[in-house]
């Protein structure tokens, strides 16, 4: 568990400073240690004054964690002084944690200074040795003497000012916008002159209840970070954390200003089940990378990197229960003589042709699924998956059916092929029939965001059940092996990654409510017994 240090200013009302910190690297997976660097008398209606003991009390609150605890990762926040500034900037030189991620703190929410006038200069001299910066658009427009922002393109060229100009990456937050979103953008100095921009937006959430989420932010930004090693997958992250303690805020009842954010809730909700592996992405948040350019192959917008020949873990509690409620099924499936024979490459050919003959038809309809799934997404990056799932399915992998059945199977896969879609395919063999009767079952729930979480839990296993049944039998692999192609297409890291995106919205579709969770779990369980099935029916020609 990362070891994580918040150096800031108080809140004793709990929402903000070090005590929202403390809150966030508990949320987000870390441990959490702090060293205050002012006391302030604060609520969620303003501050109303700040104590700063000395600096040197500063450094020894520092040395005392330095000199005894490894640091993984360190989160900055309120400074107040330039002395304060200074000492941090001495002791970051000294201990060089290895990621300093810094909120300029300048302005409460509440309007009310946090930094000294004099502190600026001090604060750009700190800039040079912190990895990210998260400043907000008014933080941003002081650190380059600008004007604020007033479009979020205007911000994201801020953004790459600040990035070229202290050569570290920034985090543009679009909180003090308005709109419908609530856009965040990663600018990353790429070296030679330019910039890498994702963009991870979210739903705004209509609540009066802020308090602390530039805080809470930048706390998750660290923790997540020393466990992912990935900003991209660590801005994900944190903002589908954070848009969870945003939309649960209102259960709270603290305070009669601007509350704070519900830290914990997702988290107890999902019963304290264990967080999810350094290789996953919680919540339903897919970034774009590079929103200039959307990504224009593969299934999914962004190829993040799932270890190689590792399968894609749990996104979080939901799906580790899920996973691990199938694992009886899916040993079963290990040990069907059609999987063994393609692991070690004796399945014979009529077999293997069979099986992708049906694997033709049978990803037409998947594919149909996924559409389906698109228009129902209730979230734009999940349209935009779902939509770029289905054409995926319906080109790179039916490529795969053509090219390895050649001139003389192709005729049968083409064959099937040309049937219009929908009709009934006279060469479906009854398990096939069966299971596209279970992913396109539509009629049976009226509600769209219900049909949604089931057409999500039952299309899932063809992902994960895949990506895992490829990555174990490519590491049994020899080179000459007779089913290669078919081998690599499952086993690739872009699957992979695919499939860590789709469990990741299955997480969101399960933290739902109770209905949608029944829902997406029958699917689910459901649609592992077909894999299974499926798999079986293979070795019958
Ligand atoms: N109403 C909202 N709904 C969803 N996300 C929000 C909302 N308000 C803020 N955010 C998100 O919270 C994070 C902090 O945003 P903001 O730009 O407000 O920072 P800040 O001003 O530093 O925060 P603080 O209120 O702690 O001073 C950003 O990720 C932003 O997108
Ligand atoms: C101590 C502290 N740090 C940061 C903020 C910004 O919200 C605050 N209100 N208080």
């Amino acid at each position: 568990m990362p070891r994580v240090l918040s150096i800031a200013g108080t809140d004793p009302s709990g929402g903000a400073g070090i005590q929202a910190d403390l809150k966030s690297i508990a949320a987000t997976g870390g441990y959490g240690m702090a060293a205050v660097t002012a006391l302030v008398a604060q609520n969620t209606h303003g501050v109303r004054s700040v104590h700063t003991p000395p600096a040197d009390f500063l450094r020894q609150q520092l040395e005392a964690v330095s000199d005894d605890v490894v640091i993984d990762a360190v989160k900055i926040g309120m400074l107040g002084t330039a002395e304060v500034t200074q000492t941090v900037t001495g002791w970051l030189a000294e201990v060089r944690p290895p990621v300093v991620v810094l909120d300029p703190v300048m302005v409460a929410t509440s309007g009310d200074r946090l930094l000294s006038t004099g502190a600026e200069k001090a604060l750009r001299q700190l800039l040079h040795r912190v990895d990210l910066v998260t400043p907000n658009l008014p933080e941003l427009a002081v650190l380059l003497h600008e004007d604020p922002a007033q479009t979020w393109d205007q911000a994201l060229d801020q953004g790459r000012r600040l990035a070229g100009t202290y050569s570290t990456a920034v985090l543009v937050k679009g909180g003090h916008l308005t709109g419908d979103a609530a856009p965040d953008a990663l600018v990353v100095p790429d070296g030679g002159g330019g910039f890498a921009v994702t963009e991870v937006s979210s739903v705004r959430v209509a609540t009066k209840n802020t308090h602390g989420t530039g805080c809470s932010l930048s706390a998750a930004m660290a923790t997540l970070f020393a466990r992912t090693g990935n900003w991209v997958r660590t801005l994900t992250a944190a903002k589908a954390w954070l848009q969870e303690t945003l939309e649960t805020a209102d259960l709270l009842d603290v305070g009669t200003g601007h509350g704070p954010v519900n830290h914990f809730h997702g988290v107890w909700e999902r019963g304290l089940a264990p967080l999810p592996g350094p290789a996953a992405v919680p919540g339903g948040f897919l970034p774009t990378v590079g929103s200039e350019e959307p990504g224009a192959e593969g299934p999914g917008p962004v190829s993040t990197s799932a270890a190689p020949g590792g399968s894609p873990a749990p996104a979080g509690g939901w799906t580790a229960a899920l996973w691990k409620e199938t694992a009886g099924l899916r040993s079963r499936i290990d040990e069907l003589d059609f999987v063994r024979g393609l692991g070690d490459g004796s399945l014979p050919q009529e077999s293997f042709g069979f099986y992708l003959t049906q694997d033709a038809i049978y990803l037409r309809g998947y594919a149909r699924a996924m559409a389906r799934a698109s228009e129902l997404a209730p979230r734009l990056q999940e349209q935009v998956f779902w939509a770029a799932g289905a054409r995926n399915a319906l080109e790179a992998e039916l490529d795969l059916h053509r090219n390895w059945l050649g001139p003389a199977g192709g005729t049968g896969v083409e064959q099937v092929l040309s049937v219009p879609a929908g009709t009934d395919v006279a060469a479906a063999g009854p398990v096939t029939r069966g299971y596209l009767e279970h992913l396109l079952a539509r009629d049976r729930y009226a509600e769209d965001r219900i049909e949604y979480a089931r057409l999500v839990g039952a299309v899932l296993p063809c992902f994960w059940v895949y990506a895992e049944v490829g990555a174990r039998l490519q590491r049994l692999n020899h080179t000459a092996h007779p089913h290669r192609e078919w081998l690599d297409t499952y086993a690739d890291p872009g699957f992979a990654a695919a499939t860590e995106q789709a469990v990741a919205i299955l997480e969101t579709v399960l933290a739902g409510d109770v209905a949608e969770r029944r829902a997406a779990q029958e699917a689910f369980t459901g649609s592992v017994q077909w894999e299974h099935d499926f798999f079986a029916a293979g070795t019958l020609p």
